[in-house]
C-alpha cells in the first residue's frame, strides 16, 4: 500500500450517515500520472468516497494519504491546495468563459500573468477557445461540463478529481469531452480519480479501476490485468450467411477447445483458449460449404467487467 509513486492511498476508509454505512472499509491506491476510474450504480458511495478523500468529509474509520502524508486538519489546506476537484456546473453566469476562470485564478491565488496563461493552454485544451467572450448562461451544456473541468485544472493540480464529468451530456457530447480530459491528462501529466457512469471507451482514459457495491469495493486494481484475469480466452465474433446455429455446430465439432458460445445481434460470438485454433475454425466453415462474412476479435471492456461483477457481485 505505500509504493514510491503513489499520490493517492486510502486505507480502511468508512463513513457512517447515522446508522447508515455509506461507504465500508475501502482501500486502494492511485499511482502518479495514472487515471483511476470509481465506477458503481447510484448511490453506491462514489461521491461519500471523493468527499473523504479531498478532505470535506472526515471518515468515521480508516485515512486517506495525499502525497505520502496522511490527510489530517492541521495539513488539509496545504494538501488540497495540489488537489483540483470538478464536482458541478455552477458557474458565473453573467461572466463570460474567459472571467470566470480568471475569477477561479483569483481565488486560487495565481499570478495574474500565470491565469493568463493557464486560460490560454486551457481553453485550447477543451476546445472552448471560440468561445472564450460568451457569458456562462449563454454556453451548452457540454461547455458548462468543460469550463466546470478547466477550472479544477487551472491551478495545475498534481491530482484531480472529476466526478461525473459527462453528467446530462448526449453520447456525442460525452466522448468529445472524454476525448478532451485524455488529450489533457496526457498533455499535463496529471493524475486523475473519474467518477463516471460513461463506460463506453473507458478504458482508453483509465490505467485502473475500483468499482463499488452497496458501498463496497468488490472489484480492484489494473484495467488489463483484471480484464485478463476475467476473461483469459480469445473471443470472437462471426458473421455468417444463414443460420448462425449452423456455424456454431461446425465450430463447435471442429474446435473442441471452444469454450463458450452465444449470439450477439446476429452474429455468433465465442471463446477460444488459443488464439491460433480459429484457423481451423474458419477452414471448417469453409469446408462445410458455410460462407463466413467476418471473424472480428472482441475485447472485453470496462463495461463488460462493471456488468460483470455489479450482476454476480464476485470479485474478477
Ligand atoms: N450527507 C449525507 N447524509 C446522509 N446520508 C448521506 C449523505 N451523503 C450521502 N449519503 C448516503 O450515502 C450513500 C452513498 O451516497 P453517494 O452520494 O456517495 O453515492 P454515489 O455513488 O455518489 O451516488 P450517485 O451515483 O447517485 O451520485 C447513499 O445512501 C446516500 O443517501
Amino acid at each position: 500500500m505505500n509504493s514510491p509513486d503513489q499520490t493517492l492511498a486510502a486505507t480502511g476508509l468508512t463513513k457512517h450517515f447515522g446508522s447508515r454505512e455509506a461507504v465500508s472499509d475501502l482501500s486502494f491506491e492511485v499511482r502518479a500520472g495514472r487515471a483511476f476510474g470509481l465506477l458503481g450504480p447510484n448511490g453506491t458511495g462514489k461521491t461519500t468516497t471523493v468527499r473523504l478523500l479531498t478532505g470535506l468529509l472526515t471518515p468515521t474509520r480508516g485515512s486517506v494519504t495525499l502525497f505520502g502524508q496522511t490527510l489530517g486538519r492541521s495539513n488539509a489546506d496545504a494538501l488540497r491546495a495540489r488537489v483540483g476537484v470538478q464536482t458541478d456546473t455552477r458557474l458565473y453566469e453573467n461572466l463570460s468563459v474567459r472571467d470566470n476562470l480568471r475569477t477561479w485564478g483569483e481565488l486560487y491565488g495565481l499570478a495574474p500573468r500565470v491565469i493568463e496563461r493557464r486560460i490560454g493552454e486551457i481553453l485550447e485544451l477543451l476546445g472552448l477557445a471560440d468561445r472564450v467572450g460568451s457569458p456562462a448562461g449563454e454556453l451548452s451544456k457540454g461547455m458548462r461540463q468543460k469550463l466546470s473541468v478547466g477550472r479544477a485544472v487551472l491551478h495545475e493540480p498534481d491530482l484531480l478529481f472529476l466526478d461525473e464529468p459527462t453528467a446530462g451530456l448526449d453520447p456525442e457530447a460525452s466522448i468529445e469531452l472524454i476525448d478532451h480530459v485524455k488529450d489533457m491528462i496526457k498533455t499535463l501529466r496529471t493524475t486523475v480519480v473519474i467518477c463516471t457512469h460513461q463506460l463506453h471507451g473507458l478504458e482508453t482514459l483509465c490505467d485502473d479501476v475500483g468499482i463499488l457495491k452497496s458501498g463496497r469495493l468488490v472489484v480492484t486494481g489494473e484495467v488489463r490485468t483484471l480484464l485478463h484475469q476475467r476473461w483469459p480466452e480469445q473471443r470472437y465474433l462471426l458473421e455468417v450467411d444463414g443460420d448462425p446455429a449452423s456455424a456454431r455446430d461446425v465450430i463447435a465439432s471442429a474446435l473442441g477447445r471452444a469454450v463458450e458460445f452465444s449470439t450477439v445481434e446476429g452474429r455468433l460470438s465465442f471463446a477460444l483458449r488459443k488464439e491460433e485454433t480459429i484457423s481451423s475454425g474458419v477452414a471448417a466453415l469453409v469446408h462445410s460449404r458455410i460462407q463466413v462474412r467476418a471473424v472480428i476479435p472482441r475485447r472485453p471492456t470496462i463495461q463488460d467487467l462493471y456488468f460483470a461483477t455489479i450482476n454476480d457481485g464476485s470479485a474478477a
